[in-house]
This record gives C-alpha cells, sequence and structure tokens, in this order.
C-alpha cells in the first residue's frame, strides 16, 4: 500500500491494476469511485484510501528511478533548412526515434506562448468553472475530465485534460471554454499547417507524391488535448501519464518550459528536453500501419511532474477522415512488394462498430484474406467507448481462442494482435513476439 501523510491525513496514489482487468464488464462500477472532476487531488486520495483495491503502481512506475542516458535527445529538424535534407532527416527520425523536434515551423511565438497561456488559464480555474465542462465522451465535442483514459487503464495518474474536436466536426464554438475560446480555434490554423507540412515531408521520405497523404485526408481529423500536470508532491509514486502509443496519423505538441515527457528508445526512457519555440512531433499507430512500419509509433509517457510550476501540453492528434467511408484500411499498396506486408487489414471508426460484431469481424477477414495469419487493429474496433465494455468474443469455430490473453498483454500499445491459435502453438510464441518478429525481419 502507498500511503503518504499530509496535514494528518493518509493520503494514497491511485492504482487499479488490483481492479477487475480494463475493458471488463465488471470494473466500471469500482472504477468510478475514482471518477473526479478537476485538480482536487486531496479529495482523490481521500478517495483512494477508502478503496479495498489500492495497492502500488508497479509496471508503469517501471525504471522511474533510472536516470535518463542524458547524451541523447530526438532529432531537432529545422524546417527552414534545405528540402532534400530535412526529407532526409524527418525520415530518419520517423524511422528510429518515431518522434523529433520542429523548429523554424512558421507559427509566430506569440501564438505558442497565448495558447500556453490560455489552456493555464482555464486549468487554474476553481472546480465550479470547469465542471461544466465535465465529459468523458472523446469521440466529439468538448470533453474536460481526470484521466480520460481511467476507464481502460491500469492506473490512475497526475494530470487533467481539457479536449476539443476541431475538424471535421469542430466542436460548437460556445461549448468551448470562453477563457481559451479564441486561442484553440487559432491554434487548430496553425497546428494544420505545419502538420500538412511535416505530412507532404513524411510522405516524400517514403517516395510518394508530395500531394498524397493530403489527399487521403490525413490531416483532416483533427482533436486537440490540453493537459496540465500539476505539482505532485511524491513524483516517484505515480506518472503523469502512462506509456502509450498515440493512435493516428502523427501527434503535434506544445509544451510550456517543464520537461516530463519520456520516449522509450531501444531499451531506455529518453527525456525530451523542450526547446524555447519547438514543437515536438510524434508518428501515431495509424501511419505506422499505413506506411507497412516503415515509420514507427512509439510508446511515451509523462512523468509525474515535481516542478512546484505546472506542466502544460497540447497535443493536437491528426487523423484522417475517409474512414468514415471505409470500414479497412491497410500498408499503401505503392509501399508493399509480395514479401514485405506486414499488416494485413485493419478496421476502425465508429461504422465497424455498428456493422461487425467481432466475431463478423474474424470470420472476415480469416475468409476472406486467406493468407492471413496476424491481424492487428485499434482499441476503438473493440470496445464500446458508451459503455466501457469489451464487445464480447466469440472466437470458438475460428481458431482464435488466444485472443483475450494477447489484447490484455498490448492494451498499453492501443494495438490489438490477433492471431490465430493453432499458429501460435506450432510457433510455441505469442502473437506479439511473432509480430516483434516480423518487425525485426524487415
Ligand atoms: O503531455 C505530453 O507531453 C504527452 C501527452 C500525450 O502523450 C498524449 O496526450 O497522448
Ligand atoms: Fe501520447
Amino acid at each position: 500500500m502507498t500511503n503518504f501523510g499530509k496535514r494528518g491525513h493518509v493520503f494514497e496514489i491511485a492504482n487499479l491494476s488490483e481492479l477487475p482487468k480494463a475493458g471488463s464488464e465488471d470494473r466500471s462500477p469500482h472504477v468510478r469511485c475514482y471518477d473526479y472532476i478537476g485538480s482536487q487531488r486531496p479529495l482523490r486520495f481521500r478517495r483512494l484510501h477508502h478503496s479495498q483495491n489500492v495497492s502500488p503502481p508497479a509496471e508503469s512506475l517501471s525504471g522511474l528511478r533510472n536516470p535518463s542516458p542524458s547524451s541523447i535527445q530526438i532529432p531537432i529538424i529545422d524546417l527552414s533548412d534545405e528540402r532534400t535534407k530535412i526529407v532526409r532527416q524527418i525520415r530518419d527520425a520517423a524511422r528510429t526515434w518515431g518522434f523529433f523536434q520542429v523548429i523554424n515551423h512558421g507559427i509566430p511565438n506569440s501564438a505558442l506562448n497565448d495558447t500556453v497561456s490560455a489552456i493555464k488559464s482555464f486549468h487554474e480555474q476553481p472546480k465550479e468553472a470547469k465542471s461544466k465542462f465535465y465529459s468523458r465522451g472523446e469521440l466529439g465535442g468538448v470533453m474536460y475530465a481526470s484521466n480520460n483514459d481511467l476507464y481502460r487503464a491500469e492506473a490512475a495518474t497526475w494530470h487533467d485534460s481539457l479536449q476539443v474536436w476541431t475538424s471535421p466536426e469542430a466542436a460548437p464554438a460556445e461549448e468551448i471554454p470562453e477563457i481559451c475560446r479564441k486561442e484553440v480555434v487559432e491554434w487548430d490554423a496553425h497546428v494544420k499547417n505545419v502538420a500538412d507540412k511535416v505530412m507532404e515531408l513524411l510522405g516524400l521520405g517514403l517516395g510518394l507524391d508530395a500531394g498524397k497523404f493530403k489527399e487521403l485526408t490525413f490531416s483532416d481529423g483533427r482533436a486537440m488535448v490540453g493537459h496540465i500536470y500539476p505539482y505532485c508532491p511524491q513524483p516517484d509514486l505515480t506518472l503523469g501519464i502512462t506509456p502509450h502509443t498515440d493512435p493516428g496519423i502523427i501527434t503535434v505538441l506544445l509544451q510550456n518550459e517543464i520537461q516530463g515527457l519520456q520516449v522509450k528508445h531501444g531499451d531506455d526512457w529518453v527525456d525530451v528536453k523542450p526547446i524555447p519555440g519547438g514543437l515536438i512531433i510524434n508518428i501515431g499507430d495509424f501511419l505506422q500501419i499505413v506506411s507497412n512500419g516503415e515509420y514507427k509509433s512509439v510508446q511515451h509517457r509523462v512523468l509525474a511532474n515535481a516542478a512546484k510550476e505546472p506542466r502544460i501540453s497540447i497535443v493536437t492528434f491528426i487523423n484522417l477522415v475517409k474512414w468514415r467511408d471505409s470500414d479497412s484500411y491497410g500498408p499503401l499498396p505503392e509501399l508493399l512488394t509480395p514479401k514485405n506486408q506486414l499488416y494485413i487489414e485493419i478496421l476502425q471508426g465508429k461504422n465497424s462498430l455498428k456493422t461487425f460484431t467481432a466475431k463478423d469481424w474474424i470470420a472476415n477477414l480469416l475468409w476472406r484474406k486467406s493468407n492471413c495469419d496476424v491481424f492487428v487493429c485499434r482499441q476503438e474496433t473493440l470496445f464500446d467507448n458508451k459503455s466501457n465494455e469489451t464487445i464480447r468474443w466469440n472466437a470458438k469455430g475460428h481458431q482464435f481462442s488466444k485472443v483475450i490473453e494477447n489484447h490484455q498483454k498490448d492494451s498499453d500499445t492501443n494495438f490489438f494482435i490477433l492471431c490465430p491459435a493453432d499458429l501460435l502453438m506450432k510457433n510455441e510464441m505469442s502473437c506479439t513476439s511473432l509480430v516483434n518478429k516480423r518487425l525485426n525481419k524487415f
């Protein structure tokens, strides 16, 4: 049990790992008691103290005390450099790190500063002003909550977030908190410009036409999330955000001067040192799949903030919108040779939840593409976000009896890797190691 005293109270850090498994039907009632609005940390701890099910966070804190190797840094790319040079730099960064920082991106410093200040002002309001925006509806409009992944995560962490959808259906202006409305709308336009520039370069790095990603609507779905990581009195006992990969095409991140983001590189967690005026960009799961594994969607996490000043980060998730017309996506055919295909097919989007049950989906893939043996899909495909329940699997008869175990193993990465059990038995390995083996092969 993780306790620390403050003015006579015993407070505890949330760890949800002993509760029923994330996504299982009987978990939500247990988690609901951790659900609260805004940065009332002592309230949260008191609630945890009454829980029967609190124990120290384990896996997600691994390596927390190992100092990050100071000699290595994510690549810094000057967007005003010569074009062939930056195409090469961005391609190399996306292949090896999945993360890079850009400078000279064309957004004025005043816009960077105003956006950070506006998000900070929102979070520093009294609880009553913020609670009007409380929601956990992640798929549109405006959402404000602590731990937006509370109902599916293994551990509660030390951040609150305001999320605003800006495209393709922008949240109505009157629903965006007035205190940051102007800045959120203006920031979205700036981010789209930078994202389009970077995606053109990423496309060129794959040998595609400059306009290919634009044509595929890769920057037309956008959600901005303004995080605050308030001061945490015991930063070695929890995290700001647990390790994960981002789901979409790319993510563009603006932050204040407080360090906290770490990127997995080999076996190390590497600190991302913020550069004044810079933007941090990372590759999402979907781009990894579209690029047939050429670009890497890399795990990252945020340390709990030990500084007295809150850490502010403004993250824009950039995604495609064409999925609305189609249920299936995979690597771009022009990147494939008969031998190099890593991912078979991905299903995503609301439609797949409506039109496929999990069983249909497996059957569909299995029989339509009979040469498939590993399938990768996003979390949303299997989760019903409204009820936070996993769609019940009935894989018997389709040789997918390992599906449930493997989905739990990989929940951190947002990928569900599915593989027929007989193939696993033949190879005596897990889905994850099978996929890793394939990744290493190319
Ligand atoms: O705040 C950060 O630095 C990272 C946030 C993040 O990874 C996310 O929101 O997905
Ligand atoms: Fe992230």
